[in-house]
């Protein structure tokens, strides 16, 4: 799914008024009965007593009143507060004029705020999309009121007061919501880990914005769900044997981490590569082969790190760092693998000490292969750029850091964002707080090579597919342990059916 920016989804709004023929009420009926209807759904589980109403005076508060109609005329007991204002949008006044009389609809009065009774309901339709610059005066008190009552918030669009694309200046009111209903696509500042206390759990509900308008739209952000990737992975062929699907080469451990090794290779192995070997220190040698019998371990002559460079010329994909440890005979196997790889062209994926070492000696930066896919958290993307203000800050470092290096990057976390050598990103949705977990990332890494070391997918493929099914893989696997009991090995179990789910 593409992710439109306020500008661009007013846009949208007009594009599909345009083309269906419809009036801009009629549009804004579509938005608030796909939110009623919700709303309704998730009420019949929740006994609430009311319904409070907060309605601000642009399209997002007359979206406010058709629900509040709407849900009138289902039989709940609806209260409307008004935010005063000099102008109303013209769809406010419509469905102003059209709330029942039976349904009471007062002005909020500064310090006159009515009490909330925990067990009932608020609907925030203060502001959305339209918001142009941070609340204060009233509508900040009102923000305030809303949170420090203890009754669930459910936003309209976006909880007042939030951006849907840009930062807020810090302490800027806004609504705390417990849930966040929006339109067709999703925001930007869903996504965000600032913004996570105040949008709550989110979900878009489809309106029928005008589909040629969205697929003609330039967008630099995507969010990334099933049906974007489903059929991207090609089915494994008939005739294909152990060469089809590539030779991958894995660089990992270290005395005390030979278990980020066996990791990485057990998920590459789940991630369908057709021959894995895995270079470790001497150390890992019986470790290697007991755990993981399936790949083919080809042992450094020292004992505790990695210190030479294997011959490249078998392999279709390199991988390089769990658990590989930061010695400086290993930066001079980094720097000789990157060279290598560049004169053969050869995909590389870096993550772990592999990106520590990057940021100790960032000279090595300008050196990577293009194309090169690594895969930091936020602390390891920091030592490789700068300490971000914001997630938004963030987000534009890692833009501007794919374009320099012309390289592919993967920042983890909640919603991991891939950046592309085109200054796009791309939003996951898949994956749980679980995941945060050790060797998590090992897995990650071990599957990315694995999509890599396949010739027949692009390197964007590759990654979108390895950073979906991991998460999926962890989501299959967090039903069966709990969020708290998954483990990094019980996420490599369910690859395979991660994976299924997405072939061609
Ligand atoms: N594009 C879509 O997909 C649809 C959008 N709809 C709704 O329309 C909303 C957008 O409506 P609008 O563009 O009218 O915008 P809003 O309703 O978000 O707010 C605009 C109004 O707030 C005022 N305002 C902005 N910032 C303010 C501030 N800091 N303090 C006080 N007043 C402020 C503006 O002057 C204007 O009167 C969406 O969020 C959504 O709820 C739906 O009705 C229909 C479909
Ligand atoms: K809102």
């Amino acid at each position: 799914m593409k992710i439109l920016s306020a500008e661009q989804t007013r846009a949208a709004d007009q594009a599909t008024i345009q083309a269906a023929n419809i009036r801009s009420d009629q549009l804004m009926e579509r938005a608030a009965t796909a939110f009623s209807e919700w709303l309704i759904n998730h009420l019949s589980q929740n006994a609430a007593s009311e319904v409070h109403l907060f309605c601000g005076p642009g399209n997002n508060g007359g979206d406010g009143l058709a629900v509040a109609r709407q849900l009138h005329l289902s039989g709940y007991a609806v209260h409307v507060w008004l935010l005063p204002a000099a102008t109303h949008s013209p769809d406010f006044i419509i469905n102003r004029q059209r709330l029942p009389t039976a349904v009471p609809c007062v002005e909020l009065v500064s310090k006159k705020f009515p009490t909330l009774a925990p067990r009932s309901i608020i609907v925030d339709a203060l502001f959305g999309t339209g918001l142009s610059r941070p609340l204060e005066g009233l509508a900040a008190e009102v923000v305030q009121h809303l949170n420090s009552s203890e009754t669930a918030v459910f936003a309209i669009d976006l909880p007042s007061g939030l951006f849907a694309d840009a930062p807020q200046p810090p302490d800027s009111p806004v609504v705390r919501a417990q849930h966040t209903v929006g339109f067709e696509l999703p925001k930007l500042a869903y996504l965000l880990p600032q913004n996570a206390q105040l949008v709550g759990t989110w979900e878009v509900l489809p309106i029928g914005l005008n589909k040629e308008f969205i697929h003609n739209a330039p967008v630099e952000n995507y969010f990334v769900d099933t049906n974007f990737l489903v059929g991207r992975l090609p089915k494994r062929p008939k005739f294909a044997h152990k060469g089809t699907f590539g030779h991958a080469l894995l660089l990992a451990g270290s005395f005390g981490k030979i278990g980020a090794a066996v990791l990485a290779a057990r998920a590459c192995l789940h991630g369908g590569v057709g021959l894995l070997t895995v270079r470790t220190p001497a150390v890992g040698y019986i470790i290697l082969q007991t755990a993981v019998p399936e790949a083919m371990a080809l042992t450094d002559p020292a004992s505790d790190f990695i210190t030479e460079l294997p011959d490249l010329k078998s392999y279709a994909a390199v991988g390089i760092g769990p658990g590989l440890g930061q010695d400086p005979a290993t930066v001079e196997v980094l720097r000789q693998l990157l060279q290598q790889a560049h004169e053969a062209s050869l995909p590389l994926i870096l993550d772990a000490d592999a990106l520590n070492l990057l940021g100790t000696h960032r000279e090595l930066l300008d050196q990577l292969p293009p194309n090169t896919l690594l895969t930091p958290h936020p602390k390891e993307f920091e030592r490789l750029t700068e300490r971000a203000h914001n997630d938004y800050h963030r987000l534009e470092l890692l833009r501007a850091f794919c374009r320099r290096h012309t390289c592919y990057c993967v920042l983890k976390g909640a919603y991991t964002a891939l950046g592309t050598p085109e200054g796009l990103l791309y939003f996951n949705s898949t994956g749980n707080p679980g995941m945060g977990t050790g060797g998590s990332g090992d897995v990650l890494t071990g599957l990315l090579l694995a999509l890599r070391a396949d010739q027949r997918l692009s390197p964007l493929d590759a990654a979108l597919l390895g950073i979906f099914a991991h998460g999926h893989a962890g989501d299959l696997a967090a039903q069966q342990t709990g969020e708290a009991g998954l483990i990094a090995s019980d996420i490599v179990r369910f690859i395979g059916p991660a994976l299924a789910g997405l072939e061609r």
